[in-house]
């Protein structure tokens, strides 16, 4: 293999389809023909090939390329990206532009031999410019790195994460092998990393590339909310995005399986740490609930009888039963529909641990759901990720929990409320903290919409009969009072609803087209309902819709809603940001959890970190100098977000019913239309209209509801868990 390198004189030739060029490329001392994959060149360009030279009968001798390496950008942005990156003390994206419009392309040599010329730019004087220059030198490869991956739409902080990872093979390793990225590199997917390849003319049938291509299918199914795929289905997803025959998939299959990255079980195809939650999740079941405790001596009946009276209250059957089950069982499922007496339950089962000085410790899968534990138990609830003391590996890169089978949670009783949010990743670590001995009670709501990660959990432990649970399904009368609560049981029963009752919070307004059902939803927020319940229309009220496309789904409602709730302003600073305008005043959500953003209250008083997805927050102000935009959560807690972190947030005047899991409101408006029959579920109404406490408006055609209702079609993850459970229970493969 040779290298050449020289600029793009000519392109003679390109191939839209695929790819392959014939262009002539000026070196120091020649002008020679190069063929190949190019598909990104542009004229003008210094590019750096590697190939061999070939003999063509007509037109002579060629340089055929195997890969290429631009040199310079193609466009200015790459420099721009990299002298804005925050790499250089006091250069930010204006003072970039300033120079790039200056020196144009001839930047990066200035920049190198001779940067006193960046004091002819305003805002530069010699220090700064010798400090340019400086830092130039130092990290010449990760600028390399940020220039050359630009025109691929790769931004610097991801470069910063490759050059972490890689340090100065980085280069190299994009070039050879860009699928290493997509096993390494958060934010690189394959798609991105085939993007790559392709442009480097890598060939379809690498052996990384169908094999990350089978990981990448894998990784997408988890994110569907399977733990493993069928063998059979594996391959032929795969077959659609790799577009190879399927021997090579099934090869490579095995290859992976061999390779550890991968296991096969029965045919089922799992990646590696959902095999391994799967299997431990239900081990540790088992250890725990099989834990041979000792006598507790209390009398229990007397203890609930003292707790009736304390509390001026009859406790159901039922709730009696689940409070024995708790107390005598390692581990015990509560579950219910909304008003049938979780939380009294619970908070009898704590005062009864208690008493006789057990340590109960209490958390729940996000922040929402532990600040409401918190407040319904008057006791301090955690998110289990604190609960575990989370933490970072050395590398930044990947979650680890402090609390683990090494050193698990100091506790009697941990309880988990809204277990039907928690998937089987975070269940495994969260049982890998609890040493035997310790009782575990689950909570939640089964009927729920399933955890957003992979697994069935909840669901499946109850399922699988084998672990003492007690279902409550009475609605207390305080409860029945309430519609949403009563018709919220008569949708899980898949009954008609009753609706617009006089004096009751549950309405529904008949309209057929979606251009109606638009405009009543918008005048309900805007007009009707904060005038009549004197509520704040932008934070009391909460649209939920099923769906994020079309007229009624998230992405056109947050624009009419962005319009009418926080309307453009010469007082309120603005930004563009992927065809999305984020103005300060609006509604916005953390679409993923952050662990490590910082925040600090208005008055400094108090500092943290974390912000999760589904918190709802409020855009406070935009530095548009600086680039950041300030969120305010909570009522006070502060986070700033760069430009370049703006995909963690997301408007959400209206929010999908998914993403509102675990939330509760005043008032939810929801319109109901036409949509996917998979979106027009049961459960999908059940967790929408359970997410209001005071009002809910459905806005729509009946029909559409009564389809809902009736659609209890749940659309099934491939879990295992379940089986497993039952299995290994029955055959007794308890180490
Ligand atoms: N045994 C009982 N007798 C009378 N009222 C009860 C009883 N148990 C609970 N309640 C009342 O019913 C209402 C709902 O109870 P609770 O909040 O415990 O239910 P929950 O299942 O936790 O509800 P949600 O899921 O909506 O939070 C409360 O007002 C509570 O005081």
């Amino acid at each position: 293999m040779e290298n050449i390198k020289g600029m793009i004189n000519e392109i003679i030739f390109k191939n839209e389809d695929n790819g392959y060029t014939v262009a002539t490329l000026e070196t120091d001392d020649d002008e020679i023909t190069i063929v190949g994959c190019l598909p990104t060149l542009s004229l003008g360009e210094t590019i750096k090939v590697t190939g061999k030279w070939i003999n063509h009968k007509i037109y002579g001798p060629q340089f055929e390329v195997e890969s290429f390496m631009i040199d310079t950008p193609s466009s200015v942005d790459g420099i721009i990206a990299y002298l804005s990156s925050g790499m250089i003390k006091g250069v930010g994206p204006k003072i970039a532009e300033k120079i790039v419009q200056k020196f144009g392309v001839d930047t990066i040599n200035i920049i190198q031999s001779n940067p006193d010329l960046l004091t002819q730019i305003d805002g530069i004087g010699r220090k700064k410019a010798e400090q340019i220059g400086k830092s130039f030198e130092k990290e010449r490869e990760l600028r390399n790195l940020i220039i050359n991956l630009a025109p691929y739409g790769i931004g610097p902080n991801i470069c910063f994460r490759i050059y972490k990872k890689y340090k100065n093979n980085s280069i190299k390793i994009v070039t050879e092998n860009p699928y290493k990225l997509a096993q390494d590199i958060k934010g690189i997917g394959f798609k991105l990393a085939d993007d790559i390849a392709k442009k480097l003319g890598i060939s379809p049938y690498s052996k990384d590339r169908i094999a990350q291509g089978i990981i990448y299918t894998l990784k997408q199914s988890t994110s569907e909310g399977h733990t493993f795929l069928p063998k059979n289905i594996l391959v032929n997803k795969a077959k659609e995005i790799l577009n190879i025959e399927e021997s090579y998939i099934k090869d490579e299959i095995i290859s992976l399986a061999l390779d550890n990255q991968v296991q096969i079980e029965k045919e089922n195809v799992y990646l590696i740490p959902y095999y391994i939650s799967e299997n431990g999740v239900c081990k540790k079941i088992i250890q725990l609930a099989s834990y041979e405790f000792e006598d507790l001596q209390i009398d229990i009946d007397e203890k609930i009888n003292e707790i009736e009276k304390d509390e001026n209250i009859t406790l159901a059957q039922n709730q009696k039963k689940a409070i024995k089950e708790a107390i005598k069982n390692g581990v015990f499922v509560l579950t219910g529909g909304p008003g049938t007496g979780k939380t009294t339950t619970i908070n009898t089962i704590i005062r009864i641990f208690e008493s006789i000085n057990m340590k109960v410790v209490l958390a729940a899968p996000t922040g929402r759901a532990a600040k409401r534990m918190s407040e319904t138990t008057n006791k301090q609830a955690k998110t289990i990720h604190r609960l575990l003391e989370m933490g970072y590996s050395q590398d930044d890169e990947e979650l680890v929990f402090m609390k683990n089978e090494d050193d698990p949670l100091d506790a009697d009783v941990v309880i988990i409320d809204e277990v039907s949010m928690v998937d089987i990743i975070l269940m495994y670590n969260l049982l890998k903290g609890i040493k035997l001995g310790t009782k575990v009670i689950l909570v939640g709501d089964s009927d729920q919409l399933p955890s957003v990660g992979a697994g069935n959990v909840l669901k499946d432990i109850i399922s699988s009969n084998i672990i003492s649970c007690v279902k409550l399904d009475e609605i207390f009368r305080q409860s029945k009072e309430s519609m949403i609560i009563v018709n919220a049981h008569k949708i899980n029963k898949g009954e008609s609803v009753l609706l617009n009752q006089k004096n009751k919070d549950f309405y529904f307004i008949q309209r057929t087209e979606n251009e109606d059902i638009l405009n009543e939803i918008l005048n309900l927020v805007d007009k009707r309902i904060p005038n009549y319940y004197k509520i704040d229309k932008l934070k009391d009220i909460q649209i939920l819709s099923p769906m994020r496309k079309g007229d009624l789904g998230v992405i056109n409602l947050n624009n009419m809603l962005q319009n009418i709730l926080n309307p453009k302003s010469k007082f309120k600073n603005e930004e563009i940001f992927q065809n999305r305008i984020f103005r300060v005043g609006d509604k916005v959500m953390q679409i993923k959890n952050n662990y490590n953003k910082k925040w600090e209250t208005c008055d400094q008083s108090e500092k943290g970190e974390g912000v999760y997805n589904g918190d709802i927050g409020y855009i406070y102000e935009i530095d548009k100098e600086e680039r950041i935009i300030y969120v305010i959560f909570d009522e006070n807690k502060i986070a700033k977000y760069e430009y370049s972190e703006l995909d963690e947030l997301e408007h959400s005047f209206c929010t999908t019913i998914h993403k509102s899991q675990g939330s509760e409101f005043p008032v939810v408006i929801m319109p109901i239309c036409w949509a996917p029959p998979m979106l027009l579920s049961r459960n999908l109404l059940y967790t929408g209209v359970t997410r209001a406490k005071k009002l809910v408006v459905l806005v729509g055609d009946i029909k559409y509801l009564d389809f809902m209702i009736k659609n209890n079609r749940i659309y099934s993850r491939y879990s295992n868990l379940k089986n497993k459970l039952s299995m290994f229970r029955q055959e007794g493969l308890i180490d």
